[in-house]
């Protein structure tokens, strides 16, 4: 079998070399990740100045909106610098991204984008596996895109969690929505894990293409034009979004809505879709627009990332309920996972 991407560091040459394999979502899912999680140290991603500057002057929005919620504590920063530089060096969280399971389209090879599709019977068993794979990880904030491919995986995956907290999707949409959606109980709170829906997150709009099926389009405008259309990164389908769009719109609200919450040590699982979620790894691993081409995810495969220090650290994909290695990734997680087991039994 090939080495896994995970035994390698993913900035290297010789990395990309293996994001390019296209075996490379299979090894996600692959039970002898596990063996990527003894000794991987490698630090990829952000140097977050940019995207910190640009997340801490908009803060103020998600201050304001998450103020209004029923479960969202809102995070704040300290007024002084040095006590912020502070905060960014000893944060530490985790990450979990999932593209949603199998939907109803991806069974038929029809393009989706933007066209709210549910999930198959199979995409239901993979949410519940990704679920399985990710239940003794601390989740603390979920975001999904708007559509209910995403938002089912979310749900289902967490249907799985050894913690028990309730899911609960905020509906801020209007002031009634959210007087209507009110929570009474503190405790009842703390027992609930507040799920931000986003379209920003959505998956990247296909524009003429929608409902299309992928191979009578390959047959009727040739191979190489349909495979630059999915996966070139500037080269939009007719009236759709290209990946760089749809970049602008996932990362910007990726930087400015969900890396404060990991700043101040939350930890978050993001559900969305092929390429909103290949435009964030982007981002998160600093590959050029030319190594995402080569990038596949597969349908619910969880991929984990520890935000420490100011830095998206990859770790895979967790193999298992059972891995216990994926705790001792971090002091605050191995400490997780005892109190959970204190709790449990
Ligand atoms: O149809 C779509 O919306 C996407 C994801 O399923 O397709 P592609 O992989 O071609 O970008």
């Amino acid at each position: 079998m090939a080495t896994s991407v995970f035994h390698q560091p993913i900035g290297t040459a010789q990395s990309h070399q293996h994001l390019q394999n296209s075996d490379f979502h299979h090894e996600f899912g692959h039970a002898s990740v596990k063996l990527t999680f003894k000794g991987f140290k490698v630090e990829t991603g952000l140097s977050s100045r940019e995207g910190f500057s640009s997340s801490r002057r908009k803060f103020g929005v998600v201050q304001a909106s998450a103020s209004h919620t029923s479960v969202v504590q809102p995070v704040s920063y300290p007024p002084n610098n040095s006590t912020d530089e502070l905060r960014k060096k000893s944060s530490e969280a985790a990450l979990i991204l999932i593209r949603h399971g199998e939907s109803l389209w991806n069974e038929k090879n029809l393009f989706t984008g933007c066209v709210d599709v549910p999930l198959t019977k199979k995409g239901v068993e993979e949410a519940i596996e990704a679920g399985k794979r990710i239940s003794n990880i601390p989740v603390d904030m979920i975001y999904t895109s708007a559509l209910i491919r995403a938002q089912m995986t979310a749900m289902l995956a967490m249907t799985q969690h050894r913690r028990k907290k309730v899911p609960i999707i905020l509906h801020n949409e209007s002031e009634q929505a959210r007087e209507w959606s009110k929570i009474f109980s503190e405790d009842t709170k703390k027992q609930s894990i507040p799920v931000v829906t986003a379209w920003q997150l959505n998956e990247r709009m296909y524009g003429e293409l929608q409902g299309l099926n992928k191979q009578e389009t390959a047959d009727r405008f040739g191979k190489e034009k349909v495979h630059e259309w999915r996966r070139s990164y500037d080269i939009p389908p007719p009236n759709g979004e290209s990946l760089e769009m749809c970049a602008e719109r996932a990362v910007a609200y990726f930087k400015d809505h969900i890396e404060p919450q990991l700043l101040s040590g939350k930890n978050v699982m993001i559900a969305a879709h092929g390429n909103s979620l290949r435009s964030i790894i982007m981002y998160l691993d600093k590959l050029t627009s030319q190594e995402v081409i080569n990038l596949e995810l597969s349908t619910g495969i969880p991929m984990l990332y520890i935000f420490k220090g100011g830095k998206f650290i990859r770790r895979g994909s967790p193999a298992g309920p059972t891995e216990a290695g994926v705790y001792a990734y971090t002091r605050r997680l191995a400490l997780y996972r005892q109190k959970l087991d204190e709790m449990l039994h």
